[in-house]
């Protein structure tokens, strides 16, 4: 088995909850597999209690769907599938009929590294049922956790300040591709680097790192440890100094930096990897610069975050690059992000399209009926509001009203004429083919610093944040309300 990304543009079609398998069999027993269908992936809550999350991963989903086969050892081993009584789960007609299935589905998608908010699309599929139905799990799988890494990155990023954030996450991310994804995630989240060496093989993002305190601890000395790294990598040396006594480490890297610049040569930095890091780099920065070296920079890790590394700044602690690991490729204190998938129209039997909403007691967990689609209103190339809207409603360019999906009172009005605009869900495919130009990662990681920097700061906050606008436009709410009032009244015995 290969474990890369090979994996990913390789068949995964069985890469699903087995229930989407068994309402498959059941939809086309009877007699709905082909039938219409729209759903939306979409999130309820930002991550991390902040004001913004940043999507990623459908690159993955392209090299999903255009992959999207049932070959010969999948359909094996589904036809000796068996339930409780023994017999076979699936018939065998219906393994002929997935031996047949061609990918057919439009699918359109918010850009990887835009910014996006609770409840509008990041994904929305339309075709026949089946195909949709055995999309969900992949789509919700690849989205959600690639979208939790990025907005993690983006947060941890925006408290660095635009200094270095050195992505060291490998060794204790959850297994294999939660490495590789992370990496990739965190890479379009604004970090520098990554160390680890095979998703700079597979994505092409730069690789940097250290050294560890194996390799002082493996000499008699961690001035000898020091002369002989500088030896091997005389332009790349940051030494790390906390192995034994922080402050006489930064000595120790004094005096190698000497060596290195009596040949001409100059040390990079040092890392700080204990201790109380806003004290010690301070101590280091005087140190270092009383030693003529004010342009070695300082490196710090161990356990960081967004919060810690803004204490650290608000401590004025003197470090210019942040190694972070942990808490960022596991999303620490949030790991999933918790988008769903779900239908929100049917093309009944006149071929007509019929709104779909799942009514629930928390009026946050009605979902958006009818094809919808957001609009992205900028003002100065800042971003003031989004709209959800239904595709086939023309929206008034006088003046619209948006209203708060949750909370019906809370409305806006804008005046369009007066904003630019931008449709967020993009063609990605048509009818099953990709009409969409994939984003090289660095097109994505730039597209991630002005989605960013279109965001006013008071929505990117680490903690409470202010609320963004997004509502839906006056005829989608009207349709919503009208459908969940419907669907009670009929539960209630009403009808
Ligand atoms: N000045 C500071 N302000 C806020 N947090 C800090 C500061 N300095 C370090 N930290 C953080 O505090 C935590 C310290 O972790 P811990 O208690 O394990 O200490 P340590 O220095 O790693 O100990 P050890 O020497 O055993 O490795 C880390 O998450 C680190 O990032
Ligand atoms: O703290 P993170 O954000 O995960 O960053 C990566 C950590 O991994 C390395 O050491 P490791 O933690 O393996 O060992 P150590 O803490 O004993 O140095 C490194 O020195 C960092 O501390
Ligand atoms: O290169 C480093 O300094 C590094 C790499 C992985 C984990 N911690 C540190
Ligand atoms: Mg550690």
């Amino acid at each position: 088995m290969k474990i890369t990304k090979d994996l990913y543009q390789s068949n995964l079609v069985l890469l699903t909850d087995f229930y989407q398998l068994t309402m498959a069999y059941a939809y086309w027993k009877a007699g709905k597999g082909e039938q219409e269908a729209v759903f939306n992936l979409f999130f309820r809550k930002h991550p991390f209690q902040g004001g913004f999350t940043l999507a990623a991963g459908l690159d993955y989903v392209v090299d999903f769907c255009k992959n999207f086969k049932f070959e010969k050892a999948d359909l094996e081993y589904l036809e000796v599938m068996k339930d409780q009584d023994g017999s076979p789960v699936f018939e065998a007609a219906f393994l002929e009929y997935l031996q047949q299935l061609e990918f057919t589905c439009d699918i359109d998608a918010v850009e990887e590294g835009t910014v996006a908010f609770p409840n509008s699309p990041l994904v929305r599929v339309r075709g026949p049922l089946i195909q949709c139905q055995l999309l969900e799990t992949p789509l919700l799988n690849i989205i959600n956790f690639q979208t939790l890494i990025a907005t993690k990155a983006a947060r941890i990023n925006l408290a660095a300040q635009g200094e270095p954030v050195l992505e060291f996450g490998l060794r204790r991310a959850q297994g294999i591709d939660g490495a590789l994804a992370a990496s990739r995630a965190a890479y379009i989240g604004g970090c520098t680097s990554t160390s680890n060496v095979m998703a700079g093989k597979l994505f092409g993002i730069p690789v940097a790192g250290t050294h560890a305190h194996s390799w002082i601890l493996s000499f008699e000395t961690e001035l000898e440890a020091f002369e002989a790294y500088a030896e091997a990598f005389p332009d790349q040396c940051v030494f790390l100094v906390d192995t034994y006594d922080t402050l006489n480490g930064v000595k120790n890297a004094i005096k190698v930096g000497e060596i290195l610049r009596s040949k001409g040569k100059e040390m990079v930095g040092i890392r700080i990897d204990s201790g109380d890091l806003a004290y010690f780099s301070s101590k280091a920065r005087q140190m270092l610069d009383g030693a003529g070296f004010p342009e070695a920079k300082i490196v710090a890790s161990n356990d960081l975050d967004e919060h810690i590394i803004a204490s650290l700044k608000s401590q004025d602690a003197d470090i210019n690059v942040w190694g972070v690991g942990t808490k960022l490729v596991t999303a620490y204190d949030q790991p999933a992000l918790g988008a769903v998938y779900k239908l929100s129209a049917i093309k009944n039997e006149e071929g007509e399209w019929e709104p779909k909403v799942k009514v629930s007691q928390q009026s946050l967990k009605i979902n958006i009926p009818g094809i919808h689609n957001t609009k992205r209103y900028f003002s100065k190339g800042k971003a003031v509001a989004d709209m959800i809207f239904l595709e086939d409603q023309p929206i008034d360019t006088k003046g619209v009203v948006i209203i708060d999906p949750v909370d019906a009172t809370r409305r806006k009005r804008l005046m369009p004429a007066f904003y630019q605009e931008e449709v967020l869900l993009k063609p990605i495919f048509d009818k099953g083919k990709k009409v969409y130009k994939l984003p090289t990662l660095t097109e994505i990681r730039d597209r991630a610093t002005s989605q960013l920097e279109s965001l006013d700061k008071t929505h990117k906050r680490l903690v409470n944040p202010h609320l963004y606008p997004v509502g839906l436009e006056e005829n989608l709410h009207h349709l919503r309300m009208e459908l969940v009032l419907k669907a009670k009244k009929f539960d209630n015995g009403e009808d």
